[in-house]
C-alpha cells in the first residue's frame, strides 16, 4: 500500500467518528436518513441532489472523501436542502431551518477542534492529484 492510502485511511477513521456523534444528537434527527420521498412527494422537484448523514457514512466506507473539505461540503448540502425546501414563516419550517443551521456549525466546528490542519492540506493534496 502506498503511504497516502495510510494517510486517507485515518481520515476515513476519523470521518466516521464525526458522522456517529452527528447522527446521535437528537437535534439532528431529521438529516440523519434520506427524506422520506412517500412522506415529501413533491421533495425531488425541488431538491436535485438529496443528502443525509446515513448516505455520508457510506460514502465514506465507499473511500468517496478524500479529504474533509469534501466530506462538509455534503453536510453544507444536507443543510441548503433543509433551507431550500423549508422556507417559510411557519414555526415547523423556521425550527428545521434553525436545526440545519446548527448541524453545518456543529460539523465545522468538530473539524476544526478535532482535526489537524496540516493533516487536512495533505487530504487536500491527494485529492487534487485524484
Ligand atoms: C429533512 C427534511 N428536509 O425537508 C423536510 C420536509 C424534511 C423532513 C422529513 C421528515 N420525514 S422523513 O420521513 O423524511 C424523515 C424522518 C426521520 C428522519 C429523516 C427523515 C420529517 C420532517 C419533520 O419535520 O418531521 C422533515
Amino acid at each position: 500500500k502506498r503511504k497516502e492510502d495510510y494517510k486517507l485511511r485515518e481520515l476515513r477513521i476519523f470521518l466516521r467518528d464525526i458522522c456517529r456523534k452527528l447522527a446521535s444528537n437528537r437535534r439532528f434527527y431529521k438529516f440523519t436518513k434520506p427524506v422520506d420521498l412517500e412522506e415529501v412527494t413533491d421533495y425531488l422537484e425541488i431538491i436535485k441532489q438529496p443528502m443525509d448523514l446515513e448516505t455520508m457514512m457510506t460514502k465514506v466506507d465507499m473511500h468517496k472523501y478524500n479529504c474533509a473539505k469534501e466530506f462538509l461540503d455534503d453536510v453544507d448540502l444536507i443543510c441548503a436542502n433543509a433551507l431550500e425546501y423549508n422556507p417559510d414563516k411557519t414555526s415547523s419550517d423556521k425550527q428545521i431551518r434553525h436545526e440545519a443551521c446548527s448541524l453545518r456549525d456543529h460539523a465545522h466546528a468538530l473539524i476544526d477542534v478535532e482535526m489537524d490542519s496540516d493533516f487536512e492540506l495533505e487530504c487536500q493534496e491527494i485529492a487534487r492529484r485524484r
